[in-house]
């Protein structure tokens, strides 16, 4: 069902707005502390906001003007978070059977929709095990299980995989996969990974507000903020855009032709999003040229960028070369050939046609 939400919790520094369309499945996405767990509380009835109103479907949630609060269970939400939470005493079937058997359903049948729930979870093979005779990833399943059996109008999910092995997390996410589809769902996350296998749309929160939004691949392949470029694993540069030139503080771009299509005016704030790996690392001769490492190919225009090489670390089979906000990726013999330590001053050389430009 469709949820409608408005929220402002002082203490939190939140005062978020959002809406998930009937059947939608909604990644929320951003830095530690950025509110994204108190969004879930608020939905969920865990935390009562200052001011705000929510609606599922016709369901009013909270209205503060109003007074109206509804507890966590007539809400229709159900959530499953990083840790299982089972009842240890029961059963994988008798801890999914428990919500029927809650909300007044026969015994029998609560049984039947708990082997029905267990099997749609991919756990029917373990229904009579306790909790302790489970792994993280089993537990995680029959969680999951359990709040499928409440038949919620929203599935909440708070970070369901960051407890889970890199054994466990993929096969959670698959089922995750099959299981949200058409299902309304707000899912909270770090893994860029779920926002591109289980999302219809992202949003991203940063300091108790919904900063950005769009379909996964929007938002990013053109992220808004630093956090989402480096969720894509993009550069990320403000400047001013003039013609078909952008420049930003000791850069220069000559626009890639595309760019020139979008709707601009002189002098408005773009935005350059480029991936580490379209970037030429040279070091600045006492002369002040540079000598580049490999030659420049079809970079257009000069495109060059003075900086300071504040970190080396190694990033699979390449050299990740951090520049403050920036990074560019080379392989370990030019690292080498440039004898590349922190501190140090080179030229970081952008391929136009691996630029991506939009309007900020
Ligand atoms: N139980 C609490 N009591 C008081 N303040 C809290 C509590 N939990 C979180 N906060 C504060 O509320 C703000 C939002 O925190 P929240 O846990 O919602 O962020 P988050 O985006 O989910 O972060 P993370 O990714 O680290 O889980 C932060 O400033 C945090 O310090």
């Amino acid at each position: 069902m469709r949820l409608d939400l408005q929220a402002v919790l002082p203490e939190r520094g939140i005062d978020v707005s959002l809406e998930i369309a009937a059947g939608e499945t909604v990644a929320l996405l951003g830095p530690n502390g950025a509110g994204k767990s108190t969004v879930v509380s608020l939905i969920a009835g865990l935390l009562q906001p200052a001011a705000g109103r929510a609606k599922l479907g016709s369901n009013v949630l909270f209205d503060v003007d109003r007074r109206v609060w509804l507890p966590p269970h007539r809400r229709g939400t159900a959530l499953l978070a990083q840790e299982a939470l089972l009842f240890p005493h029961l059963s994988a079937e008798e801890n999914v059977a428990f919500g029927p058997r809650s909300a007044g359903t026969p015994r029998r049948a609560a049984r039947t929709a708990a082997r029905y729930w267990l099997d749609q979870a991919d756990a029917g093979g373990f229904a009579a095990r306790k909790p302790a005779e489970l792994s993280g990833g089993q537990a995680q399943r029959v969680a999951l299980a359990r709040a499928l059996a409440a038949e919620p109008s929203l599935l909440l999910l708070d970070e369901p995989m960051a407890a889970l092995d890199v054994h466990a997390a993929p096969l959670l996410r698959r089922l995750l996969s099959r299981v949200l589809v058409g299902r309304s769902a707000l899912i909270v996350t770090h893994d860029v990974l779920d926002a591109l296998m289980l999302a219809d749309r992202v949003l991203v929160m940063e300091g108790g507000q919904i900063v950005e939004g769009g379909p996964p691949a929007q938002v990013l392949r053109r992220p808004r903020s630093r956090f989402t470029a480096s969720l894509a694993g993009l550069n990320l540069v403000e400047g001013i855009r003039r013609g078909d030139c952008f420049s930003a503080p000791g850069f220069e771009i000559e626009c890639p032709p595309e760019a020139s299509r979008d709707q601009f005016r002189d002098g408005s704030q773009w935005l350059a999003a480029f991936p580490p790996s379209s970037v030429l690392v040279s070091v600045v001769n006492p002369s002040g040229s540079a000598g580049p490492t490999r030659p420049t190919g079809q970079a257009g225009g000069r495109n060059v960028l003075k900086v300071t090489v504040t970190d080396l670390e190694p990033r699979g089979d390449r050299i990740r070369v951090g520049a403050g906000e920036l990074a560019a990726d080379i392989s370990p013999a030019e690292a080498a050939d440039l004898a590349l330590r922190p501190g140090q001053e080179v030229l970081f050389t952008v391929d136009a046609l691996a630029l991506s430009l939009y309007p900020a």
